[in-house]
């Protein structure tokens, strides 16, 4: 028995007499014999556990003719082995936690490029399932064209990290890093991939340019209205031509040639006078307007050169500055130049080729520094040939010319102009009006042949008219009466039926419910994209948008 005992060294053994004295025991129980009171009491008692060194330990004995046969399994290993086992439990089960609360899509696969995980991410982002993938090797998916190369094959045969772009048969391109994992030796044990979504980078690297362009055309605006300074001159401007009017206008104020406005009548071509002027060196001298077509011949040409005293019976006896003498150093707005009576047309022409003044009666010429900005609503070009304008005069004051768009040509200034009015007569009038969405739409469809001053007037009525704090589509309609063009506008608005569910919305419940009936078909986002005939990634897009989960 001892020589069989004695081949027995990884656990310490022993042998008991009966009354408890040591008979023999191999090296690894001759560690306990200082305690050997305690093991040998153990075993005459029937017990198995006791304590060595503090540590538990496990005695098995059984007798064996007229001696006990003692093994004795020290415990401490055993305890320390159990808690490594314990945390690296608890240390795995967190990696995977991590891992698969990723947002990126992260595939693990061993050294022969077999996949052994997948996270959830990963499907969301490809449309593969963990049964698509899980336990296959990369080399087939390759070969059957789920995706184009590996990134983990190309890692393994480089023996390197490697990332680069591949595609993936639901249409999804993404962006796969591939990361070895080495054992001690250096060998190559797994592989991590981290994927990424390229096509909603692509997406958001589109977001960010348009943001950043948005940006851009705000700062710009910034700085124009910045250079407006005076708010009293705040001019409307969202429509892309309105917007180049204003640009163009800004960039002339300081140049001192003559300006042509045109446009039709109510346009905002007194605005943009306004503009050049406050934004040009003269805007601390006098802006001097002039209407060419309100006053007669005679008066006219008083008004505009002055006369001498005694010039004309009724003439004032001191005689009268001209207005354009009074303008000197600042800018002359000679509005509705189009009506100008041709003697006049050639007087003008002298004071702007020589810049001097004479007064009517006298002969003493004034020299006057004056910046001439001029407008009309008719077409020129065609007073010229009907020999009713001086083709000379309309060279000398078209050096710089600003055509300003009829406002059913810039009709996305309707909206933001009948706010600004609406907020301007608020505070004239000390009310609080504001206006629905269905009566604003109402004025889109009408062409403002009256243009800016009709809007406004029609904004300035319908506030003063409605007595309650919201603008109806009621409150339009009965101002409207006896305005036939903008009633049929207001009526293409169908504002007699039952309110139109608006495509838009009845498209997108439309297609939610498609995609939530299909899901419920097919058991992977991958297969639902397919049966769809949409990219995996447009797919997963729109189940975010409408909030529709797998
Ligand atoms: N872009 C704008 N933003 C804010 N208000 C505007 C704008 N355009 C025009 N208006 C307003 O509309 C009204 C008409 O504008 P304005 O007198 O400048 O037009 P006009 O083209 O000179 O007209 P007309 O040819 O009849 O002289 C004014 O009260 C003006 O303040």
């Amino acid at each position: 028995m001892n020589n069989f005992l004695k081949q027995i060294n990884n656990i310490g053994t022993l042998t008991l007499s009966r009354r408890g004295e040591v008979l023999y025991s191999n090296n690894l129980a001759k560690k306990y014999l200082y305690q050997f009171e305690v093991i040998s009491n153990t075993v005459l008692q029937g017990g198995t556990n006791f304590c060595l060194n503090d540590y538990p330990s496990e005695i098995n004995s059984f007798s064996y003719r007229d001696q006990y046969v003692v093994f004795i399994h020290p415990m401490d290993k055993l305890v320390r082995l159990q808690k490594e086992k314990a945390s690296l439990k608890e240390v795995r089960q967190e990696l995977n936690e991590v891992i698969n609360s990723s947002f990126d899509g992260i595939v693990i696969s061993d050294e022969n490029g077999v996949i052994i995980h997948q996270n959830p991410s990963y499907e969301k982002i490809t449309g593969l399932s963990v049964k698509d993938c899980v336990g296959r090797s990369l080399r087939e998916l390759e070969e059957e064209g789920i995706i184009d190369n590996s990134a983990t094959l190309k890692a393994l045969k480089e023996n390197k990290g490697v990332t680069i772009t591949q595609k993936i048969n639901t249409g999804t391109m993404v962006l796969v890093s591939a990361v070895p994992i080495r054992n001690r030796h250096g060998e190559i044990k797994k592989v991590v991939n981290n994927v990424r979504d390229l096509t909603l980078l692509n997406q958001l690297q589109q977001e960010i340019e348009q943001l950043e362009k948005q940006k851009k055309e705000i700062d710009k605006e910034l700085k124009m209205l910045k250079k407006q300074k005076n708010p009293k001159l705040s001019i409307i401007a969202q429509s892309k031509s309105m917007k180049e009017v204003i640009n163009r206008s800004l960039r002339v104020a300081d140049i001192d040639s003559s300006v042509l406005i045109q446009g039709a009548s109510g346009v905002g071509k007194e605005k943009i006078l306004e503009l050049i002027h406050h934004n040009s060196v003269r805007k601390s001298h006098s802006l001097i307007r002039i209407n060419c077509g309100a006053l007669p011949e005679n008066l006219l040409e008083s008004e505009l050169f002055g006369y001498e005293s005694g010039a004309f019976t009724g003439a004032n006896k001191k005689g009268k500055v001209g207005l354009l003498e009074a303008a000197d150093k600042g800018t002359v707005f000679l509005d509705e130049i189009g009506e100008m009576p041709s003697s006049l047309q050639v007087k003008l022409l002298r004071v702007l080729q020589e810049h001097k003044v004479t007064r009517i009666g006298g002969t003493k010429e004034t020299s006057i520094n004056i910046r001439v900005v001029a407008a009309t609503h008719r077409n020129l070009v065609k007073l010229i040939e009907e020999g009713k304008f001086r083709e000379d005069l309309y060279y000398r004051l078209n050096v710089i010319p600003i055509q300003i768009p009829s406002l059913k040509d810039r009709r996305e200034d309707i909206i933001p102009l009948i706010y600004h009015f609406l907020h301007v007569i608020n505070q004239k009038y000390g009310i609080h009006r504001r206006i629905s969405p269905e009566a604003l739409d109402m004025f889109k469809y009408y062409d403002w042949p009256g243009n800016v001053r009709e809007l406004e007037n029609f904004v300035e009525r319908i506030s003063l008219m409605t007595a309650t704090t919201e603008i109806g589509m009621e409150d339009v309609r009965k101002e409207l009466q006896g305005n036939d063009a903008l009633q049929t506008a207001a009526d293409k608005t169908k504002i007699k039926s039952p309110p139109v569910k608006p495509l838009k919305n009845s498209l997108a419940n439309y297609e939610s419910q498609i995609i939530k009936e299909s899901l419920g078909k097919h058991d992977s986002i991958r297969k639902t994209a397919l049966a769809l005939e949409v990219d995996q990634s447009t797919l997963v897009r729109k189940m975010k948008r409408y909030g529709i989960e797998k």
